[in-house]
């Protein structure tokens, strides 16, 4: 048989025929079945174009040009972005959504994307192309949505425990700080800021997430950070493709293959030393004391039932780590940014970590004495935030706002974070970075616990706000001042490549190379080696014609 001029029987009697065929019809066959969303049956602008696949493209190029689009127009209502992927709510719902039960409104369900694959939310409600999500299943991070242990155990076993952790977490710094930097054999050594940070952070998370057993296991660390850059390379990658493909188009991705690699791989190191643990307590050989504390250990004092199987506290506990290593990273990195192009705070800042240090040592309370650091921290997170969009929700039931809107079960929404800090009317100046802004702000009378880094209120959401708010910020926050100020202890951190950077190409590239210069070079040193940065424009100007030629 021929079909025009193909020959037609040896392709169907190829060993792939039937497979490819059988692959075709469940394809048409899901293409064809494809529930409308919930998002789609709420009837409000769309900003840009409605075909998803166009709007989806528009709004990856050029996010904030598409946000600001939507947020100057409709500021005070809902739209959508990216076709009917989004729906923004504006900030205004804030308090009336913020305390609603996890059962109504959930924001880890939006954050995983469970989408059909939940079948405790009963129908195949949530909406079809959701950009603004971590790919659940794919990325194993559905495992937060089988229940709150980690929240719980953040909020009211760790976060209380952090104080006393510090001199913990301060030693593990220093030891991390032997094993990541260069060594110097001149006065200054070049880094990649983004990698050193991020490897100095996953040290010390470690010792706080599985203990000193495990802190510098490399098994532990590289499947840590291995899972952690995979599953992000795996969301980015999906979140292009339609709900229908992506369970196809997975398969054929070595991200996720590698996300599923280090998973098991974690899960070789920490199942053992759970199930050692759990016999020495048994025996009552274990030891216990403050030292002892970490988050696996304390989920595993909490947890109960299916929670309580080790492979399903090891997982939890690897995918704890990508809610906190790039974001507490890049944090600190876009901090660390700052001081690169406002070099004029690192005196006062690092005079500040020094009467902390002599005054007290690294105790319980030194993190809370800085509070130049913090608002340094806080200033750099506005100016710079993890993320334009936030206060992501997935409505599990059907909602009327107080403006009449009805969100039909199913719905994803969020919040356009970014732009609405700016109208936050204690931030006179909103364009201006100023350092030391939320430091002035706190000795106002009445405000000195208010305005910290970790502190959320209706204008920052950047961590959310309200009962559901990030249980890791504070974390967070004592991580990346305990490492930023040991930097800052340090090095001069002249930072020459990445001011040449911001002025030559108007932004900083988080792989851009950073150079640390000793403090112990002495202050002669230092200043001279400043002064040969003072020829930077002439730097910039070179680099310029280099790239642009
Ligand atoms: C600067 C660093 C961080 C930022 C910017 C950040 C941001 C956020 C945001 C925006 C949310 C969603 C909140 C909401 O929807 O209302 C969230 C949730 C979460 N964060 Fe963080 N986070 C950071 C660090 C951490 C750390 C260190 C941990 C520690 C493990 C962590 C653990 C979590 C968890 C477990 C959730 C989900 C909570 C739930 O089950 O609802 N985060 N974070």
């Amino acid at each position: 048989m021929r079909l025009y001029d193909i020959e037609i029987e040896p392709l169907l009697q190829s060993q792939y025929t039937w497979p490819s065929l059988l692959l075709l019809v469940v394809l048409g066959f899901s293409i064809l079945h494809q529930p409308k969303s919930a998002n789609e049956n709420i009837d409000v602008p769309i900003v840009g174009s409605e075909q998803s696949w166009i709007a989806r493209l528009r709004f990856f190029s050029d996010t904030r040009k598409v946000l600001d689009k939507g947020y100057s127009k409709y500021k005070n209502g809902v739209f959508k972005l990216s076709g009917h992927d989004m729906v923004i709510l504006p900030t205004k719902f804030v308090d009336e959504l913020r305390n609603v039960p996890e059962d109504e409104l959930s924001s880890i369900k939006a954050n995983t994307d469970v989408s059909r694959f939940d079948f405790s939310l009963q129908a195949p409600l949530l909406t079809e192309n959701i950009t603004q999500n971590f790919q659940g299943v794919y990325s194993a991070i559905s495992i937060l949505t089988e229940s709150n242990l980690h929240s719980r155990v953040l909020q009211t076993r760790l976060t209380p425990k952090l104080g006393p952790l510090i001199p913990i977490i301060r030693e593990e710094l220093e030891y991390s700080m032997t094993q990541e930097l260069p060594e110097f054999h001149e006065e200054w050594e070049s880094v990649e800021a983004f990698g050193l940070i991020i490897r100095l952070v996953s040290r010390v998370s470690s010792r706080l997430f599985v203990g000193d057993d495990l802190c510098r296991n490399m098994t532990w660390l590289n499947a840590s950070r291995g899972y952690t850059e995979n599953a992000f390379k795996s969301i980015i990658l999906l979140r292009v493709f339609p709900q229908w493909m992506k369970r196809y188009v997975a398969e054929f991705v070595p991200y996720v293959w590698m996300v599923r690699y280090h998973l098991y791989r974690a899960k070789t190191v920490l199942e053992p030393l759970i199930a050692k643990r759990r016999t020495e307590q048994a025996a009552s050989t274990l030891v216990r004391d403050e030292k002892f504390d970490n988050l696996l250990q304390l989920m595993d004092d909490a947890a109960t039932g299916i929670d309580a199987r080790p492979d399903k506290l090891a997982a939890r506990t690897l995918v704890l780590t990508l809610a906190s290593l790039h974001t507490t990273s890049m944090a600190a990195c876009q901090a660390l940014f700052q001081m690169c192009e406002h070099p004029e705070y690192i005196p006062e800042l690092r005079e500040e970590v020094q009467v902390v240090e002599e005054d007290h040592g690294w105790r319980k309370t030194t993190l809370t004495k800085l509070r130049k650091l913090d608002s340094f921290v806080k200033e750099s997170q506005r100016v710079r935030p993890p993320s334009l969009l936030g206060f992501k929700r997935a409505f599990l039931k059907q909602r009327t706002l107080s403006d009449g809107t009805c969100i039909p079960k199913g719905a994803h929404t969020l919040m356009a974070i970014q732009p609405h800090q700016h109208e936050d009317p204690s931030i006179p100046d909103p364009e201006v970075f100023d350092g030391l802004r939320y430091y002035r702000m706190r000795q106002q009378e009445g405000h000195a616990n208010r305005h910290q880094f970790a502190t959320t209120d209706p204008y920052t959401l950047h961590f959310g706000h309200g009962k559901y708010a990030c249980p890791g910020r504070f974390l967070a926050s004592n991580v990346i001042k305990l490492t930023l100020g040991r930097l800052l202890l340090d090095f001069a951190s002249a930072f020459l490549l990445a001011k040449v950077a911001r002025k030559t190409f108007g932004r900083m590239n988080t792989s851009f190379p950073i150079r640390l210069v000793k403090w112990s070079l002495g202050c002669e040193r230092v200043r001279d080696f400043e002064m040969t940065f003072s020829k930077i424009d002439s730097v910039a100007h070179y680099l310029k014609r280099i790239y642009i030629h």
